[in-house]
């Protein structure tokens, strides 16, 4: 007879990890209710505002969205969207809706995340008509696949999947027509230093080895070797979540060489503060005038915390290594 799997520690570490989830889209759905930026979309996913967010995480909020967005933008602007993006423990990320909105398709969009999370965002796509209408306004036949475990449309698809499994993720990416001929973006954010520092290498050379051009976009901890950053891991720590990938976040040359010693031609990594110092200063000067910030410090120490470091690979010879801010 079977019988039930035992609640393992391991069951405990992913379940903190997949309740980051509701952490990375209730500060976003409090910043965009602050107007730090718009999205129409994330109301769908977090009913609530929430409790109030300090204005030093909705500008470090503000700095994480519009970084990964300009170079996902430059990327589909390189490659006039003849692409796809495929968008790693993507969790309620609401941008498939932001490129439909400005026009700026890929060709297919891709995200993945735990069976458990993919689930609940299928249940809000399918429930809340503003999310559906704008997947079906881009399907052209009646094969839309809609079950509890994946979606998969012309340009949409979602799929439960662990990452640090790259056998069962290859074959489900591949069940949904993901194109290695394609050039391809790969975002993650706030995901890798979940895993170890061998899965994400492993993961990160997968990538390299299946696509000729592609390029891969992280956003995540850096400096975590100060005392700043032992803090931030024994807060986490408290909650059960463990930042297994904590050594490569030890400064921006550990996150390049991730990339490079793994099959990538260029690496490049910026941390916050230098992101947030060289984002068009309009929109900054707009933004800082919403909150009253007293501690400066705090936000500079913040931002000097997380950075983004981008990667590429150009057979097509696109310039892709010229992507940058
Ligand atoms: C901090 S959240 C970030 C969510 C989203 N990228 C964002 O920034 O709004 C981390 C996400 O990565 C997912 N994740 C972490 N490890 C994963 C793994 N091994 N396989 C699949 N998803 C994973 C979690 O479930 C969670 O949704």
């Amino acid at each position: 007879m079977a019988s039930r799997q035992p609640f393992t520690d391991s069951d405990t570490a992913d379940e903190a990890v997949r309740a980051t989830c509701d952490d990375a889209s209730t500060c976003k759905r409090f910043a965009t209710s602050k107007g730090y930026w718009t999205d129409p979309y994330i109301q769908y996913f977090v009913r609530q505002t929430g409790e109030r967010k300090a204005p030093e995480i909705n500008r470090g909020y503000y700095a994480r969205v519009h970084g990964m967005n300009h170079l996902l933008d430059a990327f589909l602007k390189k490659t006039e969207c003849n692409c796809q993006v495929v968008n790693l423990g993507a969790g309620l990320d609401t941008t498939f809706w932001r490129l439909k909105g400005i026009n700026m398709m890929p060709k297919k969009y891709f995200e993945v995340d735990f069976s458990m999370i993919v689930a609940r965002k299928i249940h809000n796509i399918k429930t809340k008509p503003p999310l559906s209408k704008q997947l079906i306004e881009t399907h052209s036949t009646d094969s839309l696949l809609f079950d509890g475990h994946s979606l998969d449309s012309d340009r949409y698809c979602i799929i439960g999947a662990d990452l640090r499994d790259l056998r069962g993720l290859e074959e489900k990416l591949k069940k949904f027509q993901l194109n290695t001929e394609l050039p391809t973006l790969f975002l993650s954010e706030c995901v890798l230093v979940y895993m170890t520092p061998e899965q994400s290498s492993k993961l990160v050379h997968w990538v390299a080895d299946t696509f000729h051009t592609a390029m891969f976009v992280n956003y995540e901890q850096v400096n975590m070797g100060d005392r700043f950053g032992q803090v931030m891991v024994e807060n986490l720590q408290r909650r059960q979540c463990t930042l297994a990938g904590v050594e490569v976040c030890c400064s921006l040359d550990s996150q390049k060489e991730r990339f490079l010693s793994n099959g990538w031609e260029n690496a490049d990594a910026l941390d916050m503060m230098t992101v947030y110092s060289i984002l068009p200063q309009d929109d900054i000067a707009r933004i800082e005038h919403l909150e009253f910030l007293d501690e400066k410090e705090l936000l500079q120490q913040l931002l000097q915390h997380y950075c983004i470091c981008w990667a590429s690979k150009d057979k097509l010879r696109l310039g892709l290594s010229q992507l940058a801010f």
